[in-house]
């Protein structure tokens, strides 16, 4: 039977859809339900052996790449792009909030924080709570933390990559090795290293693999062959529970999270029932009663887990933070969010065996003192304030109140340079303030309205490259390529938004249009982009920000590429950025000592920077060679001009 039928028999039965029970449970539910479409779900019986994974038509994995990021799609949780949504909830309360067990017996007593993964959590931290955001994690002791110190390291409880990445990541450690991954013969969907990463994914495979094939099976067509990486996330999370009791330790930890059912967002209703749908479907199951074996005895209870779920998932990232899935971790969900953030979330790599991996840290940006609270940051710092409290009100239903948010003085993302170039800048008039006057020499906007107008377009044409990019990248590198001078006409600064966002894009889509016959103008202005790109992320963000270091470490490795030959003379326009010959080399011998620094501090100090650091490390001891044979050929050059004897005197 599909989850479409169970909707229509449920309803001749008793009036009232699964589908509608669970709308009815969210806070008032205006919002019609869209239908699924309709695609049949046996339940299947689970397999008691490990499939083959090793056949011959293995995918080759797609090999390290500094420079590939692509944006996420398919996830909900912390990696949600904002979206221009009016408000229609309320800040949460403390008592909004609902942390604890599902409402069936036998589940009903709490983890106490002594117990389970508590217990990873070292003597300098400790979890309190507060009347603004409830629980959160708080350093304790008397020593400061230093930025680049590791916090916490552990591996997810669970995690998912996104069906991109299915073919070329490993589905036990999430690493992607340059060749040898193996599929799995039975489902076809996942990916491993060898036998010991099949085998330790294997309790949460099993089952995942007769859904994975039923789904593909009953798929309408092969861009919708698997589930995106939320549901697949929350089957894990379900057969784990079943597989290990709802009284486990386990269970208990994912309900420890904190559910935001009772003050979600009307405009993230629909979010939430269709993943409610799709998970119900996924599991195969013939009726909402089925799902007690999973801990879940009511509609509200699966809703709750939903909502745990959207409130709590991280991105999974690769070592240069390309977003690749995402991952619970119900240690690293007690941490509060702060848009001017102490710590961050990264998976370095590089240094642990792959049983290990994915090793998740959290590492220090700044001294955290004692007493202080350690905050992550849930979104894009890089954004403005009212983009970045869209999102967080959107996602996770409060109100932010921190320092970057609640600061009166002007914001590096939304500013203009002087109309007198004295070096000051004025904030980016809007409608309502259309005045604005250069911080140094008080000289007022001559035109706003061209300001206003040129920040509207830059949004539009920035959604519309995002859009573009994986379906015509030709047209997207055309509409960055146009829209970047015309902000910069504006007056826009390099940190200011949408600029800085277009200069990301443009170096990417620049990045992938790379071949081998690769010209000089092509190689310069990727450098130009990057650069600029590098130089918006340094006003905003902390020195040692782990995005910040990977954008000066793609920088350093641009510059350290071979300019073709021959070479071509500068552009007319005067730009001096980037040098040619061996001041590039030296420029991007430079560019990497300073990535390395702060690779250091962002990936940890542990981790030497983390798979980054150490590659970035094995270039600077590469590129001090070939500067050494420069500065010693030069050398030589000097001492080999045969010297002149002196001029006879001719009288
Ligand atoms: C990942 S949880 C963080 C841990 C949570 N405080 C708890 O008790 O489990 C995210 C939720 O915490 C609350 N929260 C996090 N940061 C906050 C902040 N800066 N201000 C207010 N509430 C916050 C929000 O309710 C948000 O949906």
């Amino acid at each position: 039977m599909s989850f479409a039928d169970l909707k229509y028999r449920k309803r001749e039965k008793s009036g009232k859809s699964y589908v509608s029970s669970v709308q009815s449970v969210l806070p008032e539910s205006p919002v019609p339900t869209s239908t699924i479409s309709p695609q049949a779900t046996t339940r299947t019986h689970a397999q008691t052996s490990l499939p083959a994974v090793f056949s011959n038509d293995n995918v080759p994995a797609s090999s390290y790449n500094m420079f590939s990021s692509v944006p996420r799609t398919e996830s909900v949780g912390i990696v949600t792009p904002p979206q221009e949504t009016t408000r229609m909830g309320v800040p949460a309360t403390a008592s909004d909030r609902t942390t604890g067990t599902p409402s069936h017996e036998g589940a009903n007593t709490p983890v106490t924080y002594e117990s389970g993964m508590y217990k990873s959590l070292p003597s300098f931290l400790e979890i309190k709570e507060s009347g603004q955001s409830g629980r959160g994690l708080w350093s304790k002791g008397s020593s400061v933390i230093r930025p680049g110190t590791t916090m916490l390291s552990l591996r997810p409880h669970v995690f998912s990559l996104s069906s991109s990445y299915l073919p070329s990541h490993c589905s036990g450690c999430a690493g992607s090795p340059d060749s040898g991954l193996k599929r799995c013969t039975k489902c076809r969907q996942v990916w491993y290293c060898n036998p010991a990463c099949q085998n330790d994914d294997w309790s949460m495979h099993k089952p995942e693999c007769s859904s994975l094939q039923n789904w593909a099976a009953s798929a309408p067509s092969d861009t919708v062959s698997v589930p995106s990486d939320a549901v697949r996330c929350l089957g894990r999370i379900l057969w784990q529970i079943k597989r290990k009791g709802a009284n486990s330790i386990w269970a208990k930890e994912i309900w420890a999270m904190q559910s935001n059912r009772k003050i979600i967002q009307l405009s993230a209703v629909d979010a939430h029932t269709h993943l409610a749908q799709a998970v119900v479907r996924y599991l195969g199951l013939s009726s909402p009663a089925e799902l007690e074996e999973y801990g879940i005895a009511s509609t509200a209870d699966l809703v709750d887990l939903i909502s745990r779920f959207i409130t709590n998932t991280v991105a999974l990232t690769s070592p240069s933070l390309t977003p690749i899935g995402v991952f619970v971790s119900p240690l690293v969900a007690l941490i509060n969010h702060s848009c001017a953030p102490n710590v961050v979330v990264v998976f370095p790599r590089g240094q642990n065996k792959p049983e290990k991996e994915p090793a998740m840290k959290v590492i220090a940006l700044k001294d955290i003192m004692p007493g202080e609270e350690v905050l992550m940051s849930y979104i894009d710092t890089t954004l403005p304030k009212d983009l970045r409290q869209n999102a967080l009100r959107e996602t996770y239903s409060f109100q932010c109140q921190c320092r970057a948010c609640m600061e009166s003085t002007m914001d590096v993302r939304e500013v203009v340079w002087c109309p007198r170039s004295c070096g000051g800048t004025c904030s980016i008039p809007t409608e309502e303030k259309r005045i604005s006057c250069c911080t140094i020499c008080g000289a007022a906007l001559t035109d706003p309205d061209a300001i206003i107008d040129a920040a509207r377009i830059g949004q539009e044409a920035f959604d519309k490259a995002t859009n573009l990019q994986s379906i015509d990248h030709h047209k997207a590198k055309q509409l960055t390529s146009n829209i970047i001078p015309v902000l910069i006409s504006a007056g826009m600064t390099p940190s200011t938004h949408p600029l800085l966002a277009l200069q990301k894009l443009h170096q990417m889509l620049l990045l992938s249009s790379f071949s081998s016959q690769l010209t000089q103008e092509t190689l310069d202005e990727t450098i130009r982009t990057a650069g600029k790109y590098s130089a918006g992320l340094t006003t905003i963000l902390t020195e040692g920000h782990p995005v910040r270091a990977v954008a000066l470490a793609e920088l350093g490795k641009l510059l350290a590429v071979d300019e073709p030959y021959p070479p071509t003379p500068p552009p007319k326009s005067g730009s001096s950025f980037p040098p040619t010959g061996p001041a590039r080399l030296k420029a991007a011998y430079e560019t990497h000592l300073r990535a390395r620094k702060e690779l250091m501090i962002g990936f940890g100090r542990d981790a030497e920077g983390g798979e980054v650091g150490q590659s970035v490390r094995s270039t600077i001891v590469q590129l001090e060679k070939e500067l050494g044979i420069w500065t010693s050929g030069i050398r030589n050059a000097l001492e080999d001009v045969p010297r002149l004897p002196p001029r006879p005197f001719t009288g």
